[in-house]
């Protein structure tokens, strides 16, 4: 890990030209926020917006109040409500509601303080206040390493996850590890669902480091967590440099999501969690690969890493496989009549398939309801 003395922070960067920025990871840096600011020339001549949620409201909201104030910020707050149902249309304009009547202006700057619900909700009314204002990405989730870090920022249509958004870089992401510590264990195996992808991508060293890691990461041990965020995002920064706006390379980025975010379309956003679902989504892939030919230990390796960390494996019941089938027909990854799918080839290789024939994955959708295989 390259560790920032001055901040005692591990220290990445996305390398986007002049729209590189600094991904930062370490203990107790919400207390830090004003300073990093600063040290980003954001503005104190206008003012800023945090938007949180009612969970990270009780817990870092005035630690990250006070951090700007102290460094001569005037802050408004904005507060959603916790959970996947607040990336909404009604949401966004309620934030731009609240920017609006504390003056905000186009020397502003948003403060997303939360998981991957907040981080891609502020994101959007970044992107679109008065045309684009800068933003900075504060993580307090796990899940989040791979949400706040490229760019990503949308929310939710009522029959597709992300399907109004845009890419828009923030100016920073200041990962604070000690805002974790109090995650339920739902939230901390689901986040890592993320981590365990970004492995199974890019990195078999990586995926069998989680594998032998799982234990410490499930009851947040600090250190071992900072390791696995920052390896985590390392993958991801890399992606994103060499391929922004998902062109090709990019889309790698969404092993598992194809079917995972149909099962949340098709729960409403509200029952199975991001990382739950992309769980699922990824033992689909796996079943994909051992269907397509490839290499034997794929299914049997992804089962047990999803199993290690308490992860689903299996699509509920009630679940109907049409609507699963017509959400994915409605997804991104849904293109020219072709369904994208990211196919493992080997542990840490994946390939882009456009040629999955609809009924295997009609096939792998209901042995996913009906049980294990393989
Ligand atoms: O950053 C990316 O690129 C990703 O695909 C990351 C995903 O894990 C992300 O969580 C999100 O669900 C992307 O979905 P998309 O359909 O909006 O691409």
């Amino acid at each position: 890990m390259h560790i920032n003395e001055q901040l005692q922070a591990a220290e990445l960067r996305v390398e986007l030209g002049d729209r590189s920025y600094p991904i930062w990871i370490g203990s107790k840096l919400v207390e830090r926020l004003g300073e990093l600011c600063l040290s980003k020339q954001l503005s104190t001549k206008s003012p800023m917006m945090i938007i949180t949620d009612t969970h990270v409201e009780a817990l870092h909201l005035s630690t990250a109040k006070q951090s700007l104030e102290a460094a001569g910020y005037r802050v408004a707050v904005h507060v959603v409500p916790a959970g996947e149902s607040s990336k909404s249309l009604s949401h966004l304009e309620a934030c731009i509601t609240t920017a609006l009547e504390a003056g905000l202006d186009r020397k502003s700057a948003v403060v997303a303080l939360g998981g991957g619900v907040v981080g891609d909700l502020a994101g959007f009314v970044a992107a679109s206040y008065m045309r684009g204002v800068r933003f900075i990405q504060v993580p307090t989730t796990i899940l989040a390493h791979d949400s706040s870090v490229g760019g990503k920022v949308a929310v939710n249509h009522p029959l597709a996850k992300n399907i109004i958004g845009a890419f828009y870089q923030p100016e920073m992401v200041v990962y604070d590890t000690s805002t974790l510590l109090t995650l339920p264990l739902r939230e901390v195996r689901a986040g890592l669902a993320e981590m365990l992808k970004h492995g199974l991508i890019w990195d078999q060293r990586f995926a069998d480091w989680c594998l032998e890691h799982a234990d410490e990461l499930l009851s947040l041990r600090e250190e071992v967590l900072q390791y696995g965020l920052y390896a985590g995002c390392a993958v991801k920064a890399q992606v994103v440099s060499k391929d922004e706006r998902e062109q090709d390379l990019r889309a790698i980025l969404n092993l598992g999501h194809t079917i995972g975010h149909a099962l949340e379309a098709v729960g409403q956003y509200g029952e199975l969690l991001h990382g739950e679902a992309i769980s699922i989504g990824m033992i689909g892939s796996a079943m994909l690969a051992e269907r397509l030919g490839e290499a034997a230990d794929i299914l049997p390796y992804t089962r047990r890493m999803i199993e290690a960390f308490g992860l689903p494996t299996q699509i509920p019941a009630s679940y109907d496989t049409e609507d699963i089938m017509s959400a994915m027909m409605h997804d991104k990854k849904f293109s020219e009549g072709e369904m994208v799918f990211v196919v493992p080839t080997a542990i840490g290789k994946v390939e882009i398939r456009r040629d999955v024939p609809v009924a295997l994955v009609r096939e792998i959708v209901d042995e996913l309801k009906g049980g294990a295989r393989g």
